[in-house]
């Protein structure tokens, strides 16, 4: 059976929200309207796992109403007391660094609704990445009720005084409802082009990530990837091992922890 496509512009959205579910109603509505909003315009989530506070209300809204939902979660906040029961599909993930780094993977854009400490890290390092050229996706915040005015007018300080630049106060999208700030993210999707001229563009900071690998083999990795996952179909996760056999056959040996290792490492 096909399966049934986004009418948005975004096929899986990532959102960082609070691991408490603040103290007024406006909160927890704010998490719901979002959630029912992705599921209208059949967007997936990803989250950071677990059914406590916003995470709970947001992944139990977008499952139930038939939309696929993947928690990242590293193995330390695993325990049922600690983050509750995840709906849809978990990843385990070795810790923090590595769950953000996979949520970016995953998502084609960011959505961050109130929190605490650890949405506002999780926000502030997209916004970050996007300003490097790390990723080249959107970054909006759900500003319910005006809980993030002082941050937004933190960043225009930025500006003002000089840290930060004008153009990258644009990276971040605001929007007091759902539905305003998702059509707002289409409007301007892809449109914000970091500037590159004194920062490693998009494409390097893949290749670091992928180590000392020949550079063909590391682009072909990629293109046989990215396409499997457009396609739905298998992804390679065992490519770069692969590629490793092939470079060391003449010293095989030194890859056999790496054979041993890499089930370890999969993340699924
Ligand atoms: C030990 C403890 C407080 C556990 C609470 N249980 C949690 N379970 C899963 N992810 C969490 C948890 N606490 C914080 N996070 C991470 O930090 C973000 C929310 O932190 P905060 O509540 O805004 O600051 C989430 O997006 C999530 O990535």
């Amino acid at each position: 059976m096909e399966e049934e496509k986004s009418s948005s512009k975004f096929k899986r959205v990532c959102v960082f929200c609070g691991s408490n579910s603040g103290r007024r109603k406006v909160f927890s509505d704010a998490a719901l309207e979002l959630g029912n909003e992705l599921v209208r315009r059949k967007i997936d989530l990803v989250y950071g796992g677990g059914s406590v506070g916003l995470m709970g209300l947001i992944s139990q809204t977008v499952y139930d109403g038939g939309c696929n939902v993947l928690g990242i979660i590293p193995k330390a906040l695993m325990p049922f007391e600690i983050s509750g029961e995840t709906v849809g599909q978990v990843r385990t993930v070795l810790d923090m660094h590595e769950r953000k780094a996979e949520m970016a993977r995953e998502a084609d854009a960011f959505i961050a609704l109130p929190g605490g400490y650890g949405t506002m890290e999780e926000l502030l390092e997209m916004i970050t990445w996007s300003h490097l050229g790390i990723h080249k996706k959107t970054v909006g915040l759900l500003n319910v009720d005006g809980y993030y005015n002082n941050l937004l007018a933190l960043f225009d300080n930025g500006v003002e005084e000089g840290f930060i630049k004008p153009g990258a106060r644009h990276i971040i999208v605001s929007a007091s409802t759902a539905n305003e700030l998702l059509e707002k993210m289409e409007d301007i999707w892809q449109q914000y082009t970091p500037s590159h001229e004194h920062v490693a563009p998009h494409e390097s900071w893949q290749m670091e990530q992928l180590g000392d690998y020949p550079k063909q083999v590391i682009w072909l990795f990629y293109g046989i990837q990215g396409e499997a996952k457009a396609e739905g179909e298998i992804v390679f996760d065992n490519f770069p091992i692969l590629v490793w056999i092939v470079f060391c056959d003449h010293d095989w040996w030194t890859t056999m922890p790496w054979v041993i290792l890499w089930p370890n490492l999969k993340r699924e």
